[in-house]
Formats: C-alpha cells, sequence, structure tokens
C-alpha cells in the first residue's frame, strides 16, 4: 500500500462521517420547508372552494391525508432533532434518512393526486422548488438525495402518461432540463463540500505536525524539553494528589565531544539515535517517559517508581549500552559509548525546579566519581 491509499481511505472515511452528521442540521430546514408547503395546500385546500370541490370528488381524499402526514412527521421528526441530546448520534440520521423517504413517497402520491384530479397550476412551481430545496439540504449525500427524487419524479410521470396531462414535447424537455439542473447544482454544491473538509483536514494535519515539532526532539524522535517539562510538571501533580511514588534520572553520554571530533557529526547523531532507542527499551512500565533534553543529555521520568525503580532502570541502561558496544576509540573511561547517570526521587512538596536539580546534582556527582556509573542524589554529599 502507498502512502497515499491510507491518506484517501481516511478522508473517505471522514466525509462518509461528515455526511452523516450533515444530514441532522440540513434536515431541520428541509422539514420546515415540508411543514409550509404541506399546510400551503391544506390551507389552499380548506379556503379556496374551487379547489376544494376539486379534491373532494376524490375518493379517499388521499391529498388531505397525505399533508396531514407530511405535516405530522416533519413537525415530530423536527421535534426531535432539536430536543435530542447528542445531535451526532447514529440514530438521529438514520431516523432523518428514514424521513425523507417517507416524506418522498407521501409527495409522490399528492402529486400523483394533483394530476389526477386535473390540478395541474399548482404541480410544477410545487414540485420544481420541494425538488431545489431538496437539493440545497441534501446534496452532500447523492444517495438521500435520489431517494427523495425519484419517487416523486417517477409519480409525476407515471400519473402524466396515465391521465395524459403533459404529453407534449415541451413539458418533456422541461423535465430533463430540470434533471439536468438538479444533477449540475448537486455536483457543483457536493465539490465545495468536499473542498471544505479537505481544507479543514489539512488544517488538521498541520496542526498534527506543529505539535510534533513543538514537542518531539526531530532526531531521536523523543520527547523534548518542552515536552519533558510538562510530563514532569503533570507527574508531581498526580503525585501530590494520590501521594504516589515518582523518581527521574538525568542521563548524559560520557565524553561525547570527543565522540564526534573522533568519528564525524553524522555518527554522532547515530550515536544518539542509539542512545534513545536504549533509553526507550529501558523504561518498560507503561506512563515512564524518556526525552532528550538537549545536545547529549536525556532524561527519564518514572511516575509511581522509587529509588529502587530508578537504579533498576539505570542498571539496565548501563547493560543495553555495554551489550550494544557502539566503539568510542577516543573515550578515556571504556571502548565503548557509555552514559553517566544522576538519580533523584521525589518528596511531598518539592517542586519541579529542586528535583532537577538534585538529578542534575546527582549526575554531576556520578561524573566526578569517574563517568559510566550511576548515583542516587546525596543531601550531605551535595552539602559537602
Ligand atoms: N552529533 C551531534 N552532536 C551534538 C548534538 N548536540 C550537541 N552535540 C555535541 O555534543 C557535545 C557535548 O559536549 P560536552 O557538553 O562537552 O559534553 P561531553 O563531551 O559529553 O563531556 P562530558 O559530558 O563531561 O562527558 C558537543 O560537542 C556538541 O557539539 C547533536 O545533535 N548531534
Amino acid at each position: 500500500m502507498t502512502d497515499k491509499q491510507p491518506r484517501c481511505l481516511n478522508f473517505e472515511l471522514h466525509a462518509a462521517e461528515m455526511r452523516r452528521q450533515a444530514i441532522t442540521v440540513s434536515a431541520s430546514w428541509f422539514l420546515w420547508v415540508n411543514i409550509l408547503f404541506s399546510l400551503f395546500i391544506l390551507g389552499r385546500n380548506y379556503f379556496s372552494p374551487e379547489h376544494l370541490v376539486a379534491v373532494l370528488h376524490h375518493p379517499l381524499h388521499v391529498l388531505e391525508s397525505a399533508m396531514v402526514l407530511v405535516l405530522a412527521a416533519s413537525s415530530s421528526v423536527l421535534f426531535i432533532l432539536r430536543m435530542a441530546p447528542d445531535r451526532e448520534a447514529i440514530w438521529l440520521s438514520q431516523l432523518a434518512k428514514g424521513t425523507v423517504l417517507f416524506l418522498s413517497l407521501t409527495w409522490a402520491i399528492s402529486f400523483y393526486v394533483f394530476i389526477a384530479s386535473g390540478d395541474m397550476r399548482v404541480i410544477f412551481p410545487l414540485a420544481g422548488l420541494l425538488l431545489f430545496t431538496a437539493l440545497i439540504s441534501l446534496y452532500f449525500d447523492a444517495r438521500v438525495l435520489l431517494t427523495f427524487i425519484v419517487p416523486i419524479w417517477l409519480s409525476i410521470l407515471v400519473s402524466a402518461f396515465v391521465y395524459d396531462q403533459s404529453p407534449t414535447a415541451l413539458n418533456a424537455v422541461l423535465w430533463l432540463l430540470l434533471a439536468a439542473l438538479l444533477e449540475s447544482g448537486r455536483r457543483m454544491l457536493n465539490s465545495w463540500f468536499l473542498l471544505a473538509l479537505r481544507r479543514g483536514q489539512e488544517k488538521r494535519d498541520l496542526i498534527k505536525q506543529l505539535e510534533t515539532l513543538a514537542s518531539y526532539d526531530p532526531l531521536t524522535g523523543i520527547a523534548n524539553r518542552r515536552n519533558f517539562q510538562q510530563q514532569l510538571d503533570n507527574a508531581i501533580h498526580e503525585a501530590s494528589q494520590t501521594g504516589g511514588e515518582l523518581a527521574m534520572i538525568m542521563v548524559d553520554v560520557d565524553h561525547f565531544k570527543r565522540f564526534n571530533d573522533h568519528y564525524g557529526h553524522q555518527a554522532g547523531d547515530i550515536c544518539l539515535k542509539e542512545v534513545a532507542n536504549q533509553l526507550k527499551s529501558a523504561v518498560r512500565k507503561r506512563g515512564d517517559s524518556v526525552a532528550r533534553l538537549g545536545g547529549e543529555e536525556f532524561a527519564i521520568l518514572l511516575p509511581g517508581g522509587g529509588s529502587e525503580a530508578a537504579h533498576r532502570v539505570a542498571r539496565r541502561l548501563a547493560w543495553r549500552l555495554e551489550n550494544l558496544a557502539i566503539k568510542h576509540a577516543a573515550s578515556p573511561v571504556s571502548q565503548h559509548v557509555t552514559v553517566s547517570q544522576g538519580i533523584s526521587v521525589w518528596k511531598p512538596d518539592m517542586s519541579g525546579t529542586v528535583f532537577i536539580a538534585q538529578a542534575d546534582a546527582a549526575l554531576y556527582q556520578a561524573k566526578e566519581s569517574g563517568r559510566n556509573r550511576w548515583n542516587e542524589y546525596d543531601v550531605a554529599r551535595d552539602k559537602d
């Protein structure tokens, strides 16, 4: 699989999710229009005797029943959409889709009755407006839009054919023109919808990249100083709240300047990456973290761990580097790359600054004692 494929797949999934969510938003307006149209037709039939007679001649008063159904369904679903606690719930979008189909079938029957009763004056403007309303509210989902358009479309065509009301070539051309307008309008609006989604996706990707740049060291891929400081603050806060343990190890590559001078800066970079890898594998527990504080200085944070855990991790790191045996011919302490480590154990009410300073002091003591070793902060020694 190329890099591009998963991104496309991700975008498609995101677009499908956005379509699902958009329908509950657009449905509200669409339902309002349906309510207004059904009220208009009901009112028109009741207040205009001429039309009332035409409609009442139809055996089952189908038109009124259909309009009452449109009114009832639209207002109840509108109410549910407004009152639903989670507007992004899946069942809500399914309800909206189901309502679109129900309304479409009801309107299809109504238009059939209109044509059957010879009432042609209202049919074209009403059907046209309704179809364009559907286009504006449902353009982002071709399937749902077609669910609404096709039954109405077929009903008008069939009834016109059956009742011989609009057989002219002009009407056929008009219908085809309307179809072309609807489809081209849908494509145009949908392309804007996809463009907006794509821009949103690019923005999110960019923010992610910036966050990565701001929080991770580009050479080794582990957390940088800023990220470490945040993790330290969180860990101290957590330990203060829970009374848990917390330890830190400050790690410094021994005689790294000599390594650079001897093997070159590029080899130095590779060495730093290797050391970072060993740091990552030396900490085993979830929640432990490693960071590059700068240059050849690293740090390990062990939430929930005390002195014993820190010594164990320090021993494991030294052992791993010994096994890895990266050659360091210029080092006076070993033939291989080694590290000095300073351990500090957090005590209640200790600030982050003091905690770090104690780890630094312990590291200094380890270096002073000959490097390639670890050492826990000792107040008595520090005072000396
Ligand atoms: N290759 C490489 N070198 C780096 C990088 N960042 C810092 N350095 C080098 O790391 C070296 C650090 O030197 P020092 O601070 O003197 O430390 P050291 O030589 O390890 O001495 P001790 O810590 O006392 O053992 C310098 O030569 C820096 O140029 C980096 O990203 N890549």
